[in-house]
């Protein structure tokens, strides 16, 4: 880490700014308490010939109603961040708890109803409908009424701006940001208050690009979602972030306001923020109010 001091409005590991307004009725925890937090976390992969210390010492702290985007160089472990959150991932040392709880003990049954992940390719089932597979984590619990499920699963295509006419339809049918939109759906359908997004809009063209931002947004606002996203694009970054935790030297080395992260004194920001594309994150920077 660099041993310059961050610039004011930064604050380096697990510092937490103040969080943005929502209201989240499923969310049963005492009202300051973040949402996530992660504890000196080790992250080591072990093969026959070596080891390798992903994450050494990793601080981070999630408040209610953030939009908390991680970047970082390839391999620095966002992908893996994300899924110790949810849980499908153990900690070598050091705590994840989300919720309040272990992230270890998300993965039992109804965890869907804590966090909704939505995977990079979108991760649908190719034999099911789009009906079925936004049904899905519904359909595993086995205690509700088929036509209960059918119609909560419609509400939520609606909600992602799919219309009936699509229920039926294959996943091998749907454009990619259709594909995105029906792995949301399904990602909400147990009304999380807590959101996972993994390069929400990779492989999209731009102008589905910005209709799936301007839906994540306006579902953050009106769902008072917490939202966790890695992504590599520029764009999006701007759009949504509400803070910024830059990933490098095996933690967290810099999280603030995006305007604040793209001071901080690292050849890793630098590179990402100011240079070719320094001037779209300049631009950026003046269009979006939240990055400012
Ligand atoms: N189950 C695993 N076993 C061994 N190594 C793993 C495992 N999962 C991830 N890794 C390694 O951990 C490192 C971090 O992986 P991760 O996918 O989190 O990176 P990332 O920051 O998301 O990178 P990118 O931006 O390229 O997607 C990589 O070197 C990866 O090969």
């Amino acid at each position: 880490m660099s041993a310059a001091r961050p610039p004011e409005g930064l604050s380096t590991a697990a510092a937490r700014p103040s969080s943005i307004q929502g209201d989240s009725s499923s969310f049963a925890q005492a009202g300051d308490a973040p949402v996530v937090e992660i504890s000196k976390l080790w992250t080591v992969f072990r093969s026959p010939e070596r080891e390798t210390v992903i994450h050494q010492d990793l601080d981070l702290s999630i408040s209610r109603g953030e939009v908390l985007s991680l970047v970082g160089g390839s391999g620095t472990g966002k992908t893996v961040l994300l899924r110790q959150i949810l849980g499908l991932e153990r900690a070598a040392r050091g705590q994840v708890t989300v919720l309040g709880r272990p992230a270890a003990r998300l993965g039992e049954r109804g965890a869907a109803s804590r966090v909704g992940m939505l995977f990079q390719h979108g991760a649908l089932f190719s034999a099911f409908t789009v009906l079925e597979n936004v049904a899905f984590p519904l359909r595993e619990l086995k205690t509700l009424p088929g036509a209960l499920i059918r119609d909560a699963a419609m509400v939520k295509l609606q909600m992602v701006g799919l219309g009936p006419e699509h229920a039926r339809k294959m996943p091998s049918d749907l454009s990619g940001g259709m594909i995105k939109r029906v792995a949301l759906a399904r990602a909400l359908i147990m009304d999380p208050p807590l959101l996972l997004l993994d390069e929400p809009t990779a492989g999209l063209d731009p102008e589905s690009s910005d209709g799936f931002c301007t839906l994540l947004r306006s579902l953050h606002r009106e769902l008072g979602l917490t939202v966790v996203m890695v992504t590599h694009d520029l764009d999006t970054l701007f759009e949504l972030s509400t803070r910024i935790a830059v990933l490098a030297d095996r933690k967290v080395i810099a999280s603030g306001r995006p305007k604040d992260v793209i001071a901080f004194p690292h050849p890793f920001i630098r590179d990402f923020f100011l240079g070719e594309r320094g001037q779209r994150a300049m631009e950026l920077l003046r269009e979006y109010p939240f990055a400012v």
